[in-house]
This record gives structure tokens, C-alpha cells and sequence, in this order.
């Protein structure tokens, strides 16, 4: 909404009252001057009244009409201000690598002072790590005015956008594929793309922006030369699922918002599985838990170490099944054995896994990785159309279905985040008082 009186024509308008009031005042005092004294004594009034009349409207334009333009000019910068806060909180929610714990923090704590002014809320308890500390860094404000906070709000994400921006920027020259990843190993040789799961001292814990490379690196695949895709881990562990720590990162919208972006997040990334239109085998090279074991059911082939385990300890994290385990896993080990799994969160080894139909085949952890890749460059000289074309017609016949489990799995996971039960478990995973 424009603002009445427009303040930008403040002066223009000021000068001419000014003019019309010294011209009429003028036209007072020397009327009989006018209608008596002889034309060139007129001039000279005129010539004096004009130089007085000019001096006059700059004194007027400067001294009075400039603090109004600097009003207005500081108004307008006001209003810039908080379209540029507008714009770097959606910019926050665009950025694609992780800026840590910290510089979160401190970015909720700035939104929330610039939104509701200084920390109001009740004191969270110790055990409430997550909330503790974004409490803590908001209260840390006190007083700071709610248009200083909105403006450190917009300096740090764009000092954030230009670090990440150019940290993630790729010297000319260098191998792109080795440095397009940060949470992965992607290679592509033999006809067989390997995406090899890369924080092994996380025992390669699936982060928000692990979720992100998959789903590139399966697209990436999906689009290349080779004819089939490999997926495995780096280290003692195939993957730990989820990383629990993803539940820390809350946005400034709240945990509600960040339940909706995850079940959207989940949603895209187990379509990225469902979709995958090559031969995906994966080589489960040590322990497997939670997301990284469910959605082994939409892989062509699942081979084993004998190290590996496959643990999806779902209720006791407070959760339900994903990876459209509810359906895949009932089908493949009947619902007996898919119960014992998904509900009461048994662990099976590699052998169990492989007579119950979920793992293809088991090999001593010894000569797990020859024996598994002799076997895939094998597979890799078959006709590479003929083995798409069969993977199709295997399923196309589920994959509406593959989706709508999908769908719901993810929007019931949506209600779980927010149950107590969840975040007391993750709070009790993240304060280590407990290991599954
Ligand atoms: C508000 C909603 C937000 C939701 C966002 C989610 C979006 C998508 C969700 C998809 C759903 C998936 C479901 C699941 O995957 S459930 C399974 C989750 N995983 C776990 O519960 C495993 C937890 N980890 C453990 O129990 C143990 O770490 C272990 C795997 C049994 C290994 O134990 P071990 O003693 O050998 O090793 P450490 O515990 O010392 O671990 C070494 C370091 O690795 C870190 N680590 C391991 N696993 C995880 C993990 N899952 N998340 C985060 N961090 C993990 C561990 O902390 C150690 O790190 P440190 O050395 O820095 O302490």
C-alpha cells in the first residue's frame, strides 16, 4: 500500500507554497509600488525580489526539505530491510549444504527476535537438550531491537550463501565427479556406477544433505552409460539409518514445519528407489539399521557380508515403518516374520536376513568383496536394454502401488516426529544414554 501524502514529492510541493506565499506576500506589500512608480523602478524591485525570492527557495529546499527526503529515504531503506528479511529466510530454507549446529542456533535465535522481539518463553528442562538450546541462544539477545536482529539476520545468511557458495564451487580443471559429493564416493567404471555411502565415522548416518546426494547420484546413474548401479558403505558399517541428529535442526517455522519438509524429503527420496529404472543391488558390507535396511525391498538384488546385520528398530525410536517396508517386507517374508521386524524391532543377521527372502545372498566377510564383484561385472556385459526393459515389466506392475504406500507411510511417519516418544528417543540416542 502506497503511503498519502507521498513523502518523495514533499519538497517539490513545499517549494511551490513557498513560491505562491512570497508572491502573493510580494503582490501585498508592493501593490501601490505597482500601480504608481515608473516601470524601471519596478525592475529593480522585481530584480530584488526574484535574487531575495531565489535565495529564499534553496535556504527552504535545503534546510527544510532535506531532513524530510532523509525521512523518506531511511523509510524506504526500512522497508528494504524487511523485504531483504523476507528473502534471506527463504534463502535459508534453499541452502543445500549444511551451515552446523551453531550458525542454526544462531540464526533461529536472530528470527526469533526479529519476529517476536526479545525471548519470552518459560525456561525448557535440562533433558530437553533441543529446546534448551535454542531457548539459550535466544535469550542470549535480551534487548536487541527487533530491526537490528532482522538486519544481522540478513548479513549472516548472506555471508552463509557466499561461504557455502564458494566452498562448493569447483576449481577448473579438477574431476568433477570426485568432488561433486561430500557424503558419498561415486564412481563409474566396468558399466557399473558404485555409490559408496562416505561418513564412516558417522557409521555413515544418512543427514539431510546425504538424503539430497543420493537422489542426485541415482539420477546421475540413471542417466549414464553403465548398466547397473551399486550401492554400499564406506568402513565397518553398511549405514546407521537416519541420522538422529536431523531431528535437531529445526527451522524457524517450528517442529511441525520440519516434520512436513522431512515427510516431503522422505517421500522424494524412497520415489527416487521405487523409480530407479536400472538393476540397483546393494552390497550390505556390515551392520544395516532402519531407513538404509527397509529400502533393500525395492532393491533387484540385496548381497550380504556375513558381518552385516539388519536391525529396524522402529517402536523403539517411536516410529513406523518407511521405505515401503509396511508393504515389500510383508510380502517378502510373510507378515509373521515382517511384524517381528518392523514391530517388535528384532535384528537379524545376514543369514536370517537370507532365508527370509530379503537378502540374496551371503558371503564370509573375507572374500565378500571379490566374490560380490566378480558377480557384478558379470552382470554388467549383459544386454543393458534387455535388463532395463525386464526390471519394467517386473515393476511397473507395483509401482502405483509402491507409491501410494509411499505416500502414506511418509504422512503417518509426518504425526510420529512430533509423539513424545520420538523425541524422547532421539533425545536419549542424542545425550548417549542409550545405543540400540
Ligand atoms: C522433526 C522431524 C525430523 C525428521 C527428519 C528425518 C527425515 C527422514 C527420516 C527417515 C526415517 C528413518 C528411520 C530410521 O532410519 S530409524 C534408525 C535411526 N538410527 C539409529 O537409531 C541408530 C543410532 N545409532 C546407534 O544406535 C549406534 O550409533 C550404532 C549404530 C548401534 C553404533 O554404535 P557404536 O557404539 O558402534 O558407535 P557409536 O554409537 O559410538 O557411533 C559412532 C559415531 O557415529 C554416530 N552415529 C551413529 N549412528 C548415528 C545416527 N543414526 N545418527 C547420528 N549419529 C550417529 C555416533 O553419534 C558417534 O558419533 P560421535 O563419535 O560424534 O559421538
Amino acid at each position: 500500500m502506497s503511503d498519502f501524502p507521498d513523502l518523495r514529492y514533499f519538497p517539490i510541493w513545499s517549494c511551490f507554497c513557498n513560491l505562491f506565499l512570497k508572491l502573493t506576500h510580494y503582490l501585498k506589500i508592493n501593490l501601490f509600488h505597482i500601480l504608481w512608480k515608473r516601470t524601471f523602478r519596478l525592475s529593480v524591485d522585481t530584480l530584488n525580489f526574484s535574487f531575495v525570492f531565489c535565495l529564499e527557495f534553496v535556504i527552504h529546499l535545503q534546510v527544510v526539505s532535506f531532513p524530510v527526503v532523509q525521512l523518506h529515504m531511511n523509510r524506504t531503506a526500512m522497508r528494504a530491510s524487511q523485504k531483504d528479511f523476507e528473502n534471506a529466510v527463504n534463502q535459508v530454507k534453499l541452502l543445500k549444504k549444511d551451515p552446523g549446529n551453531e550458525v542454526k542456533l544462531k540464526l533461529y535465535a536472530l528470527y526469533k527476535q526479529a519476529t517476536e522481539g526479545p525471548c519470552d518463553m518459560p525456561k525448557p528442562g535440562v533433558f530437553d537438550l533441543i529446546n534448551k538450546a535454542k531457548w539459550d541462544a535466544w535469550n542470549t539477545l535480551g534487548t536487541l531491537p527487533k530491526e537490528t536482529a532482522r538486519q544481522n539476520y540478513v548479513d549472516l545468511v548472506s555471508s552463509l550463501s557466499s561461504s557455502l557458495e564458494s566452498s562448493s564451487q569447483v576449481e577448473p580443471g579438477t574431476d568433477r565427479k570426485s568432488t561433486a559429493y561430500e557424503t558419498l564416493m561415486v564412481t563409474s567404471e566396468d558399466g557399473i556406477t558404485k555409490i559408496t555411502l562416505n561418513r564412516p565415522a558417522k557409521k555413515n548416518a544418512i543427514n539431510i544433505e546425504m538424503y539430497h546426494e543420493i537422489m542426485r547420484a541415482l539420477k546421475a546413474a540413471s542417466k549414464d552409460d553403465s548398466s547397473i548401479t551399486v550401492l554400499t558403505g564406506n568402513g565397518d558399517y553398511y549405514s546407521s539409518g537416519n541420522d538422529l541428529t536431523n531431528f535437531t535442526d529445526i527451522p524457524p517455522g517450528g517442529v511441525e514445519e520440519k516434520a512436513k519438509n522431512s515427510a516431503i524429503l522422505l517421500r522424494e527420496f524412497v520415489g527416487c528407489f521405487i523409480d530407479f529404472p536400472k538393476p540397483l543391488i546393494a552390497m550390505v558390507n556390515g551392520p544395516a539399521v532402519g531407513i538404509s535396511v527397509t529400502i533393500l525391498g525395492l532393491f533387484d538384488a540385496v548381497y550380504a557380508s556375513d558381518r552385516a546385520t539388519f536391525h529396524t528398530p522402529f517402536s523403539h525410536l517411536g516410529q513406523s515403518p518407511e521405505g515401503c517396508s509396511s508393504y515389500t517386507f510383508l510380502k517378502i517374508m510373510g507378515p509373521a516374520k515382517a511384524t517381528e521386524m518392523l514391530v517388535f524391532g528384532k535384528k537379524l543377521t545376514a543369514g536370517e536376513a537370507c532365508a527370509q527372502g530379503l537378502v540374496t545372498e551371503v558371503f564370509p566377510d573375507s572374500t565378500f568383496q571379490k566374490e560380490v564383484w566378480t558377480r557384478l561385472k558379470a552382470f554388467a556385459k549383459l544386454p543393458p536394454n534387455a535388463m532395463r526393459i525386464s526390471k519394467e515389466v517386473i515393476r511397473n506392475r507395483e509401482k502405483e502401488k509402491l507409491h501410494a504406500v509411499n505416500a502414506e507411510e511418509c504422512s503417518v511417519l509426518q504425526e510420529r516426529w512430533l509423539s513424545d516418544e520420538c523425541m524422547n528417543a532421539v533425545v536419549n540416542f542424542l545425550s548417549r544414554k542409550s545405543n540400540l
